[in-house]
C-alpha cells in the first residue's frame, strides 16, 4: 500500500485528482470506478476545474459506481445517481450513456445484482477504483460481517451507517435501510485502487483497517492484500498512526 499524506482536505483532493487525471491521460478509454459520500466531492471539483481549463478529457471514459440506495428514485436528491450528476457527470464532457450505477429502483434484488456484476465484467473490469471509508470500516456499502461478501449484493445498512448518513435526510427514518453495492471481490478485482480518507473522526478506523489484522469485521482491511492500492490520507485522519 502506497500512502500519501496530505496536509488537509484540499490537498488530499488535489492529490487524488492528479492520480485520476494521470489514469485518464494514459488510457483515455479507461473504466473508472467511482464513489459517493462527502470525501470525494473535492476531488470531483478539482477534476471539473481542470476539465474547464482544457487539461483533461473524459469523452472516452466509462464509469461504474460502487453503490446505490435501494428504493430511491433517480430524481431524489439523496440518490447516488443524483449525486454523481450534480457533482461530476453534468459538469464534464463524459458521455452519460457510458456512466453506470446500480438501479436502486429495481425491486428484484437478485436480478439487479446479477445485471450489475455482469456489466462490470463485460467492461473488462475497472482500471482505477476510487473509494471512501465508512467509520466502521465499510467500503461501498460492504458492512462489517463474519465473511467478505464477494459480488454485487443487496445489503441491510447498519445503524451506524444510517446514523452517519441521516444528516443528508430530513430524519433517520427517511434514510433507506437497504442498498445495492459492489462486493469485496468486485472491488478487489479493480486493477488499481485509490482510497481517500479525511478528518479526525476517521483516525481510529484508518489505524484499525490498514495497520491491524485483515478481517471481515473491518471490510476495508482486505485492501492490505491488494497489490496496487494508493491511500491518500490527510493529517487529521493519520493522527493515530504516529501514536
Ligand atoms: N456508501 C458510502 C461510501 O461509499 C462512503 O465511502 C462512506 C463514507 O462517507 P463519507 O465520505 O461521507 O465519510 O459512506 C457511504 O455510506
Amino acid at each position: 500500500m502506497r500512502i500519501y499524506k496530505a496536509k488537509d482536505y484540499k490537498d488530499m483532493s488535489r492529490k487524488a485528482a492528479n492520480i485520476i487525471s494521470a489514469q485518464v491521460t494514459m488510457k483515455p478509454d479507461c473504466t473508472l470506478g467511482l464513489a459517493t459520500g462527502s470525501t470525494p466531492i473535492g476531488t470531483y471539483d478539482q477534476l471539473v476545474e481542470w476539465y474547464e481549463k482544457g487539461d483533461i478529457d473524459f469523452s472516452e471514459v466509462t464509469t461504474v459506481n460502487l453503490d446505490e440506495y435501494k428504493g430511491l428514485p433517480r430524481e431524489n436528491d439523496q440518490s447516488y445517481y443524483y449525486f454523481m450528476h450534480e457533482h461530476f457527470f453534468d459538469r464534464v464532457n463524459i458521455d452519460v450513456s457510458h456512466t453506470n450505477l446500480p438501479d436502486g429502483t429495481n425491486p428484484d434484488e437478485d436480478a439487479e445484482c446479477a445485471r450489475y456484476e455482469e456489466l462490470i465484467h463485460s467492461l473488462g473490469g475497472v482500471d482505477l477504483q476510487l473509494l471512501g471509508l465508512g467509520h466502521n470500516g465499510h467500503i461501498g456499502f460492504n458492512e462489517p460481517g463474519e465473511f467478505f461478501e464477494k459480488e454485487t449484493h443487496c445489503v441491510q445498512l447498519q445503524e451506524s451507517t444510517i446514523e452517519a448518513n441521516k444528516r443528508f435526510f430530513a430524519s433517520a427514518d427517511e434514510v433507506p435501510k437497504k442498498a445495492y453495492t459492489m462486493g469485496i471481490k468486485t472491488i478487489m478485482q479493480a486493477k488499481k485502487i485509490l482510497l481517500l480518507v479525511s478528518g479526525a473522526d476517521k483516525a481510529e478506523i484508518v489505524k484499525t483497517a490498514f495497520f491491524g489484522p485483515v478481517t471481515p469485521a473491518v471490510p476495508a482491511s482486505i485492501l492490505q492484500m491488494h497489490s496496487d492500492v494508493t491511500l491518500v490520507v490527510d493529517e487529521a485522519a493519520y493522527s493515530k498512526i504516529a501514536e
